[in-house]
């Protein structure tokens, strides 16, 4: 009899547990890979991402610049929720007030471009719970916008491949291709066109916003492309992700927008010693800034740091996040 209740209860626990399990797997595969075609409704992750290398080799005619950038996605997220409603249009709520809600918004661009050229006649609610910092070169509008453009096509079955995705990313921004493709990647071009690298070994990241606010297009802007800039050594960033070598990787980065951003800021300068000082193996600004983020091999040491980017005050806008690769 004691057994028999002893078997019951192990069969019971093993029930209930796998039943959790399954939950739990195909809970993360609704939300990272979002539910599909046919569906009223999907969810999303749209990640952030920093610049293991920036530079700039050129301007084109229009006034954008030709760049070649080490991207890397990050931990850090924004959540999505794409909705179908019977009324047409595009509605965006979000957590945050200060981001704009109306057309201004990269994922109203997104939304858009899809439903005119595609003729869809229902409407979108879009809720955008935002943790990735503003205006601060981690490209979270850009990845908002990835995510719509991912999301409604499989939403509404558009068919569309990859490329096909691209080559509407981009006419929304420089940075929404690669938001689509994510992982480690070489941009050239103006940051559309990209190559694969290999994939940044694992490591604890501590990013830190200064409560200061940078306009990309006026970075790019005072960028004096006749004066002697400092180009950083891209191919040694690569060279140290062949060698799938964290310190390598970190001591060869640069950005050759810190030269624009940092004087208007020198708080950004200030942040770098700090996390260096802190025990990172090496700190940049990420894209046009102003966003810093340290490199560091050990997790208890970057939790130190981020307690006292919190505490200290130039930038208490500071989370820990980690390498986000592709599988
Ligand atoms: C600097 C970078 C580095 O990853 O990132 P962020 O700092 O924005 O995150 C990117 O190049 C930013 O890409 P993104 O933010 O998508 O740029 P867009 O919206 O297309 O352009 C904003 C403005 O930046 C300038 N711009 C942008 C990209 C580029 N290759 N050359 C440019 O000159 C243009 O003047 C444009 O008006
Ligand atoms: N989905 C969005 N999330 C955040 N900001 C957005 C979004 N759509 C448009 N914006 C506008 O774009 C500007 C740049 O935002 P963001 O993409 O966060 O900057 P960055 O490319 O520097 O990381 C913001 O000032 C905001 O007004």
């Amino acid at each position: 009899m004691k057994n028999h209740l002893e078997n019951a209860r192990l069969f019971l626990y093993n029930y209930v547990y796998t039943s959790y399990k399954v939950i739990l797997i195909l809970r993360e595969f609704s939300i990272l890979r979002g539910n599909g075609e046919g569906m009223d409704s999907i969810r999303l992750k749209a990640r952030a991402k920093i610049n293991l290398g920036l530079d700039v080799t050129g301007i084109r005619e229009d006034g954008y610049h030709e760049v070649k950038m080490v991207m890397q996605t990050v931990g850090l997220y924004d959540r999505i929720i794409i909705e179908k409603t019977k009324e047409p249009g595009i509605v965006i709520t979000s957590n945050l007030s200060y981001i704009p809600l109306n057309e201004n918004n990269l994922m109203y661009k997104a939304a858009d471009m899809l439903m005119r050229e595609f003729d869809i006649d229902e409407g979108v609610h879009m809720d955008l719970r935002k943790f990735i910092p503003v205006a601060a070169g981690m490209a979270g509008g850009s990845s908002d916008a990835a995510a719509v453009f991912y999301g409604m096509n499989r939403m509404f079955g558009l068919g569309l491949d990859i490329e096909q995705l691209k080559e509407r990313a981009v006419k929304v921004g420089a940075d929404v291709p690669y938001c689509l493709i994510r992982g480690t990647m070489l941009a050239t071009g103006i940051g559309e066109k990209l190559d694969r690298l290999p994939p940044m070994p694992q490591c604890a990241i501590v990013v830190a916003k200064p409560p200061v606010n940078v306009s990309t297009r006026m970075v790019y802007e005072k960028l004096d492309m006749s004066s002697d800039i400092r180009h950083p050594d891209i191919d040694a960033v690569i060279r140290g992700l062949e060698n799938g070598n964290l310190v390598q990787i970190a001591e060869s980065m640069g950005n050759v927008l810190e030269d624009v951003t940092i004087p208007m800021h020198p708080v950004i300068d200030t942040i770098k010693r700090d996390m260096k000082r802190f025990g990172a193996i090496n700190a940049m600004m990420s894209g046009s800034g102003p966003t810093v983020f340290g490199i560091f091999d050990d997790k208890q040491q970057a939790q130190i740091c981020l307690n006292h980017m919190r505490e200290q005050g130039s930038a208490r806008q500071a989370y820990i996040t980690d390498v986000y690769n592709v599988r």
